[in-house]
């Protein structure tokens, strides 16, 4: 299994479910300078809207993931560069930790391993999407949110820890914390991100920052602003 992310400072994810700004377009997206894209949502996704944003993205030349919330949306498609699927280490139910994934393993038997890679999520904003869904405890402190990280690297061997703020600025000093716990894993950092200082301030701590709505609501000049930010740090 290869790395890419080792090198990645930037991530467009785009929400299948959610418009584009007028007049912007995938391609557009696709050219912000952003390391890759990855496709995915919580709520509202299907293998049809999936499909139309993968399809779009594939013509451009940017690394593509997909980010399947469920295993019923997952699309083989060979213009993927594979497969981030997210595992809540702080999820109220196990379903979203390791059930969600057996499931999908015993309905589709032997996967794409090589292309395959979890994310451990630890969840901080309590009023996302992603939260409610997973019941996540967001009630954790910089110590805790570095136990699970340490936890994700050390004890599960996770290539990536994900701290996802998704519809909020994080706390610095959690991302800080988490940047501290983790060595070998790459750490993720995603969540607010609106504006050039905000995606400098956190990618001094996170490997990897994550832009999601500006994209749906700002468009590309406003990602770009981020990409400069990711790559100056
Ligand atoms: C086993 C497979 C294939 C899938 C299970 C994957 C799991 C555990 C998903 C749970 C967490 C999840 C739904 C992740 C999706 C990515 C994510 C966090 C998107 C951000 O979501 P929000 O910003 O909260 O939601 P919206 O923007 O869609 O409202
Ligand atoms: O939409 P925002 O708040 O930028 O969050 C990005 C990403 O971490 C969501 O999964
Ligand atoms: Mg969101």
């Amino acid at each position: 299994m290869t790395t890419p992310w080792d090198d990645w400072n930037h991530i467009l994810k785009i929400d299948p479910d959610k418009e584009l700004p007028e007049g912007v377009t995938y391609g557009d997206l696709c050219a912000t300078g952003t390391d890759a894209i990855e496709v995915g949502g919580t709520m509202g996704i299907t293998e049809e809207n999936m499909s139309a944003v993968i399809d779009a993205c594939a013509e451009h030349d940017v690394a593509l993931y997909q980010e399947p919330s469920n295993p019923d949306v997952v699309l083989e498609d060979d213009a993927l560069d594979g497969y981030l699927i997210p595992t809540v280490f702080n999820a109220g139910s196990p379903f979203w930790i390791t059930e969600a994934h057996k499931e999908w393993v015993r309905l589709e038997g032997d996967l794409d391993w090589e292309r395959t890679t979890t994310e451990a999520y630890i969840v901080m904003n309590p009023e996302a999407d992603v939260a409610t869904l997973t019941e996540a405890d967001c009630d954790l402190g910089a110590d805790d949110v570095a136990a699970y990280a340490t936890v994700a690297e050390h004890m599960f061997g996770q290539e990536i820890v994900y701290v996802e703020y998704s519809g909020m600025l994080g706390d610095e000093g959690v991302v800080e914390a988490a940047a501290e716990a983790t060595d070998e894993s790459t750490l993720f950092y995603g969540g607010g991100i609106h504006d050039y200082d905000s995606a400098y301030s956190m990618a001094q701590y996170a490997d990897v920052i994550v832009v999601g709505d500006l994209a749906h609501d700002e468009g590309i000049d406003a990602v770009r602003e981020t990409v400069e930010a990711a790559n100056d740090v």
